[in-house]
């Protein structure tokens, strides 16, 4: 073993790799070797684990090319732009969902580095992904737009890497761009972080310039994991995806000892065996390995009946216990939706989708549920909307599932008076994740509403409308600070359901753009509640009940009812549309009878053209939701909510 402890410098990027199989193609079809296992062991000293953290859109996935091409993974230009971006919803959306490993070699100082490198999503619904990428890690990038400066992601980045003693390089991102000012951001970095200036570098991811130094300076300041060679073998998972030939693959984390091709593993907790079948450094394409050491980042697979959690433990078959290791965080999902098959005979292909899919992404809770409109189901929990948003886009485009989405809710928390009564509590405490559950108010002592502590940075000529935007949504200031002269960072306790959904969309156009927000989970706390119906024709949709603050209920009503009234095409009947609370009618609006024509611009011409019209109509009709014989847009029950 020491003959190769000696031998092999590398540097390995960690990219989570659901979609390897792509890139595998992509990648690997220029390595001449691809099927020979390595079978050279990796000297822990040169290994450096680190990962890029930034707030969204400063540049983490491009400097990732930029390291991709010095280390000889792709060529410089020859590739397309952000790698590491390999679903079809990244790439779309042009944002990071999942967090990808690479493996990377460099030399310096003529000895091999292993770089094992880890580009994360900068959306804060994503940030279960920086949160499970550094538990693998000993430092970080921290990457800062010159030209934006700080932002509030960046504040929670930086604070998460503190918290798991993480050593930090800060980096000055498109020092390019005629706007940078990389002075002022050092100073931001100095006053928020205690960040000495003369540390912070300053590149170019676009241009590449400073790239080279960066990397140098992973060699030179960020440790070498510290490990234990000689103990049994003990992983954590930090990431599983599903292969259609291979079952389940994960990345793992090694704490202690080594794994080989062969080797008798068990996960902890569980007694039954399983033999190591599949190694693998992802580079980011699969390189066979036959062996991997303590402090590597390697893909394990144990055949199909062998997958284990992430966050979960796989260990030496004889290892007496296992408890060390990060795992995974605790997920606090932020807001709940049904979702359902269109129809029933799609049950058996949407589950199946689901359970792949919620292998992948772990930040996702799925629990069966079942409604009487629509039938079979799940209720999800999800990290956010656009998390909720990209889950079902993902169900479309990686596995053709096409599913109905009810309105999203944030869960509640009610204490039931004498719970004893109502069989179905069996605590004193529920949590409400559909606000269908939400008992009669003659059973409820006290509603809870969850909280969040939002940060916010923003130009001091904004801080007037911010505020009156906080105060607007019930949020509480707490004591704000002073970035530089010219920005503040202000921090509010908000409700979250009133954050959700539009807040920073709101917040981005009051401030021309310029301002950022990030939030925290600050828990359960004492509020109002009532529950929201809406009827058509008199008939309850269900997937639009909802849970909302008292005092907020009659503009709610309102909203919603003008709202729908605006979304939902007209029908061969008139439609009442009613908002009520408590038995109670707040708000209503009619729909008027109107059978849309949609030939009536044609005159004359081709009788194949009305065919198509009359076709396309048809389509459309099938991707609406009939209640009361009233068809509804199935987006409708996400847009509704937003103001
Ligand atoms: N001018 C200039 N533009 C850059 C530089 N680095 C990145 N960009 C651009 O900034 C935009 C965002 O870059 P990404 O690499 O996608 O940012 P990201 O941090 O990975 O984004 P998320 O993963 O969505 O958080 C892209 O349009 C890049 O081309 C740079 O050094 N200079």
């Amino acid at each position: 073993m020491s003959r190769f402890l000696k031998k092999v410098n590398c540097v390995q990027i960690l990219l989570f790799p659901h979609s390897k199989s792509r890139l595998y193609r992509s990648v690997t079809s220029k390595r001449t070797n691809s099927t020979a296992a390595e079978t050279k062991e990796v000297d822990v000293r040169l290994i450096r684990n680190f990962s890029i953290v930034a707030h969204v859109d400063h540049g983490k996935s491009t400097l990732a090319d930029r390291l991709l091409e010095i280390t000889g993974v792709i060529k410089p230009g020859a590739e397309r732009a952000q790698v590491l971006d390999q679903l079809q919803v990244e790439r779309e959306r042009g944002i990071t969902v999942k967090a990808v490993t690479a493996s990377l070699n460099y030399v310096y100082n003529n000895e091999k580095y292993l770089l094992n490198l880890i580009d994360t999503p900068g959306h804060v619904d994503f940030s279960n992904e920086v949160v499970r990428s550094v538990s693998a890690c000993q430092g970080v990038i921290l990457l800062v737009d010159a030209n934006e400066g700080v932002q509030a992601q960046t504040v929670a980045v930086h604070s998460l890497a503190k918290r798991n003693n993480l050593v930090i390089i800060p980096v000055l991102n498109k020092v390019d761009l005629p706007r940078a000012n990389p002075e002022n951001c050092k100073g931001q970095m100095k006053s928020l972080f205690n960040i000495d200036p003369e540390t912070v570098l300053s590149i170019s991811a676009k241009k590449g310039w400073g790239v080279k130094e960066l990397l140098e300076a992973v060699i030179t300041r960020i440790p070498a994991p510290t490990v234990d060679l000689k103990s049994p073998f003990m992983a954590h998972i930090i990431d599983t995806w599903h292969d259609r030939y291979r079952g389940v693959l994960c990345l793992a984390y090694i704490h202690s000892g080594r794994v080989e091709v062969g080797s008798a593993v068990r996960w902890s907790g569980e007694s039954k065996q399983h033999v190591v079948k599949h190694l693998a450094l992802l580079r980011p394409s699969e390189e066979p390995v036959d062996s991997a050491v303590a402090g590597q980042v390697v893909m394990v697979g144990c055949g199909p009946k062998g997958g284990g959690a992430v966050g979960s433990q796989l260990v030496s078959s004889d290892h007496p216990a296992a408890t060390a290791g990060a795992g995974a965080p605790a997920v606090k999902h932020m807001v709940y939706a049904g979702v359902f098959p269109a129809d029933q005979s799609q049950h058996p292909m949407l589950s199946d989708a689901i359970k792949k899919l919620g292998l992948n992404d772990s930040a996702v809770s799925i629990h069966p549920d079942s409604s009487p409109a629509l039938g079979q189901g799940w209720r999800v929990g999800f990290l956010g909307l656009l998390h909720l948003d990209v889950f079902s886009q993902r169900l479309f485009q990686e596995y053709k599932a096409e599913a109905i989405l009810t309105a999203p809710s944030v869960p509640y928390k009610i204490r039931v008076k004498g719970a004893k009564i109502i069989k179905q509590y069996k605590g004193e405490e529920v949590i409400i994740t559909n606000p269908l559950q939400l008992p009669h108010p003659h059973h409820i002592e006290e509603y809870y509403e969850p909280f969040v502590i939002g940060t916010i940075i923003t130009p001091v000529e904004y801080l007037g409308s911010v505020n009156t935007l906080c105060i607007d949504r019930r949020g509480a200031p707490l004591p704000s600070s002073a970035v530089d002269d010219r920005t503040t960072l202000l921090q509010y306790i908000l409700p979250l359901s009133e954050v959700l959904v539009d807040f920073h969309d709101t917040l981005k156009s009051i401030t021309s753009g310029f301002a950022s927000f990030d939030y925290q989970d600050y828990g359960f706390h004492p509020s109002p509640l009532v529950r929201m119906d809406i009827l058509l024709n008199g008939v309850l949709v269900e997937e639009l009940t909802s849970i909302v603050h008292a005092s907020r209920a009659e503009p709610t009503a309102r909203r919603l009812t003008d709202k729908l009234k605006e979304m939902i095409p007209r029908q061969m009947v008139q439609v009442a549309i009613q908002a009520m609370v408590g038995g109670k009618v707040l708000s209503r609006e009619t729909l008027k009878a109107y059978r849309k024509d949609v030939t009536a611009k044609l005159y004359g011409g081709d009788v194949t053209r009305r065919k198509k019209l009359l076709k396309q109509q048809s389509e459309g009709k099938k991707k609406m939701r009939s209640v009361a014989n009233i068809k509804i847009p199935r987006n409708t029950f996400i847009d509704v909510l937003k103001r």
